[in-house]
């Protein structure tokens, strides 16, 4: 805390001119927070400006500097349209609706669903497979026949709640008008049969909402844990091409999406059904000219009731997109909080979030209008309907056409019709909703990977020599086509020998490590491990068990020390990590740690120096004992004290192993048995380092321009 005097010119300056402080529910909102964190020393009473007098608390002074960043950004920002006027005016127009309660209800909901969306538009659009949704449902359908039968039941008794309370209002009416027998022993039975219904209606009710949010839950469960299965298979090439946030977002929030709408349509569409058509002919049985009246007025109203639940849903949908936006660009800038403070980006990152949260603002409080305005009018709708039964039911009454009981059994009938239409039309939205949500989560669990996980043949280990051939080799990504990386490319890596890359950066240099780990298959040629094609091999066992593959960066994962080196092989004892830990000279500095092994390294490893996680993942490497070893700019990123001990840990690893070694500084690879220079997708110089040096070719240039460039 510090005091408001000394505050900067910024805090003092925007404090009283404020808009948003201005405000008196801003400043009760304020006063409200820092009072509850028991930060604020001098009350703040909501009649007083803030003075001089005043001691600010950290969140004061983060919140006046995000405002400012926030002013400079929307002086910049293009004032967004007034979609509020827009908006008003649109329903207003429209006719007026019935029932519409649970559509707005609805929408309010939206309106505070932050779960992030896919806003990207797609190319193709997924369909919704009912043979997949069947597969996932039948391990459940006794609990889901159980919950529609019970659903049913529960529909079927609120079809007669209506006429048995007409029969209470008869007795009640009969009583009034006669003031003869006995009230309670007359009530008694009707009464009691009304409670029993229900008594009975909600325990069917909670028993269907039981079985189906188990269903709903399983089912939910199940396709969580095959999608994640079959994302996991993918090629490396649709990762190239989908962004992880995204993928995510199917295994959440389409998921739930889907999930929600499952359980909504089953219990709510079939209740709604039932105890539409139910009542209606409860309505015609209690009066045929009155039925005819609603036959005519409701589908009309409740047409433009889905009419304008449609349009607000849409913008709700909108609003949806543009909270995602946002959430999308905080996502960003905190998951990558280095880069963002290095390059002190934090006002530009505020700026850029302000603005996007600005608009979803502006979305969210059209949105909030327009449920405003369908309220009002919905309220003023359903007392007229109200009114209008009661005004022809009384005109029918006063011919004897009707008992009070009649009407209060038509009115509350009525109102069960309004409602379940009402449903019925969210209900569509939903299903649709639900169905693309579905079809999202079903594209990929039907996407069949172009390298399979497993399959294929094996060769035993103790014959295994590690010898590698690149033959022909014509490759582009998938994902750029055009782009030719490497063409007609030939490269032996001959048993225990290492051979090393070097060439210009994006010459295809780690390409060629991805091919020989079949992250990509080439378009041409092949590649072959003791001489047999690599695409034969079953692919887990080549990856796991014969390639160990250390990386520029290596990703550990948030758990400890420990498990992070057992990730190369599962079922290795703590005494094997150990040994690999000693092989990566890791073991000294692991043990250094309060927690020795079981030192929790952070997310992605990031409580650890560089030169320490390259290590840890020299001993991930390791501990799987593999045949061929890739080092692909496995010291780079170090400083010249790390590279020293890596370096050491690597010379040591390699021995006994077929090495690739993809290299940037060529004083690592001086001791390879063989250096090749790629130039152009393919290799137009090979040889020793004297050699090639003597050569005088590209390499001796390359060397040349590292050593006038300060490298050794
Ligand atoms: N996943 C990918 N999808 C599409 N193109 C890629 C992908 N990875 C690399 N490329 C492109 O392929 C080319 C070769 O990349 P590669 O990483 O193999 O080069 P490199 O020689 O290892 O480069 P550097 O020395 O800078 O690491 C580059 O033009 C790069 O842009």
């Amino acid at each position: 805390m510090f005091h408001f005097a000394r505050c900067s010119r910024l805090t003092r300056g925007t404090v009283t001119s404020d808009r948003f402080l201005s405000s008196q529910k801003t400043r009760d909102f304020m006063i409200h927070h820092l009072n509850r964190r028991g930060q604020h020393t001098v009350p703040w009473s909501s009649s007083q400006t803030p003075s001089t007098q005043f001691t600010v608390s950290a969140p004061v002074r983060i919140w006046r500097q995000a405002q400012k960043v926030l002013r400079l950004a929307s002086r910049r920002q293009p004032r967004t349209p007034n979609i509020t006027l827009k908006f008003i005016l649109g329903p207003a127009a429209l006719t007026v609706t019935a029932r519409l309660i649970g559509t707005v209800a609805h929408c309010e909901a939206d309106v505070n669903n932050n779960v992030p969306v896919e806003v990207q538009v797609k190319e193709k659009i997924p369909e919704f497979s009912w043979a997949v949704l069947w597969e996932f449902v039948r391990p459940h359908l006794l609990a889901l026949i159980g919950a529609i039968i019970l659903a049913f039941g529960a529909a079927a008794l609120n079809i007669q709640i209506p006429l048995m309370l007409g029969d209470l209002v008869n007795v009640v009416a009969r009583h009034m008008r006669e003031q003869a027998g006995h009230y309670v022993r007359d009530i008694q039975a009707p009464a009691m049969k009304l409670l029993g219904l229900y008594g009975l209606q909600g325990l069917l009710t909670s028993g269907y909402i039981i079985l189906l949010s188990r269903v709903g839950e399983r089912v939910a469960a199940d396709m969580r844990t095959t999608l994640f299965m079959s994302l996991l298979r993918q090629d490396v090439a649709f990762f190239d091409a989908n962004k992880t946030g995204q993928l995510v977002n199917r295994l959440t929030s389409d998921i739930q999406e889907f999930k929600s709408s499952f359980k909504l349509v089953i219990s709510q569409g079939l209740r709604s059904a039932t105890q539409t058509v139910g009542c209606f002919v409860s309505l015609y049985i209690i009066s045929p000219k009155l039925t005819g009246l609603t036959v005519v007025v409701l589908p009309c109203l409740v047409g433009a009731g889905a009419l304008i639940g449609s349009f607000l849903r849409k913008l709700s949908r909108k609003a949806q997109e543009q909270v995602a936006k946002a959430t999308g660009v905080a996502d960003e800038a905190l998951g990558n909080v280095r880069t963002v403070r290095a390059f002190a980006m934090e006002d530009r990152e505020l700026e850029m979030y302000a603005a996007e949260v600005k608009k979803s603002a502006a979305m969210n409080e059209a949105l909030g209008t327009g449920i405003a305005v369908f309220q009002g009018l919905s309220n003023i709708v359903l007392n007229c309907i109200v009114l209008g039964t009661i005004f022809a039911g009384g005109s029918l009454m006063a011919r004897n056409d009707m008992s009070p009981g009649d009407l209060m059994s038509f009115l509350v009938a009525s109102q069960t019709v309004q409602r379940s239409l009402a449903s019925i039309s969210i209900l569509f939205g939903q299903m649709v909703r639900g169905m693309s949500a579905g079809a999202r989560v079903f594209e990929y669990l039907t996407l069949e990977p172009s390298v399979p996980l497993t399959g294929g043949g094996r060769i035993p280990l103790k014959s295994l020599t590690g010898r590698v051939d690149f033959m022909n080799i014509n490759f582009s990504y998938p994902t750029r086509p055009g782009n030719q990386i490497l063409k007609n490319f030939n490269l032996t890596l001959p048993p225990c020998k290492t051979v090393a890359i070097v060439g210009e950066s994006g010459g295809g240099k780690s390409t060629v490590a991805a091919l020989l780990e079949r992250f990509y298959d080439p378009s041409g040629g092949v590649v072959m491990l003791d001489g047999l094609d690599i695409r034969t091999l079953d692919p887990s066992w080549l990856r796991g068990h014969v390639i160990g593959f250390i990386s520029q960066e290596p990703v550990l994962f948030g758990t400890s020390v420990m498990e992070n080196i057992r990730f190369g092989k599962p079922s290795a004892t703590d005494a094997e990590v150990m040994a690999a830990a000693k092989q990566a000279n890791a073991h000294n500095f692991i043990t250094g740690f309060p927690d020795g092994y079981n030192t929790v390294v952070g997310e992605r490893g990031v409580t650890l120096s560089g030169g320490q996680k390259q290590r840890i993942a020299i001993a991930r490497a390791l501990i799987k004992n593999p045949s061929i070893l890739i080092l692909d700019e496995a010291t780079s990123a170090l400083d010249a004290e790390s590279e020293r001990v890596v370096q050491d840990a690597l010379d040591r690893a390699t021995t006994g192993r077929t090495v690739l070694i993809i290299a940037h500084r060529l004083s690592t690879i001086r001791a390879a048995d063989l250096i090749c220079v790629m130039s152009n997708g393919r290799i137009v110089e090979a040889g020793t380092h004297l050699d090639l040096l003597s050569k005088g070719g590209l390499y001796a240039e390359l060397i040349k321009r590292q050593q006038s460039n300060g490298h050794k």
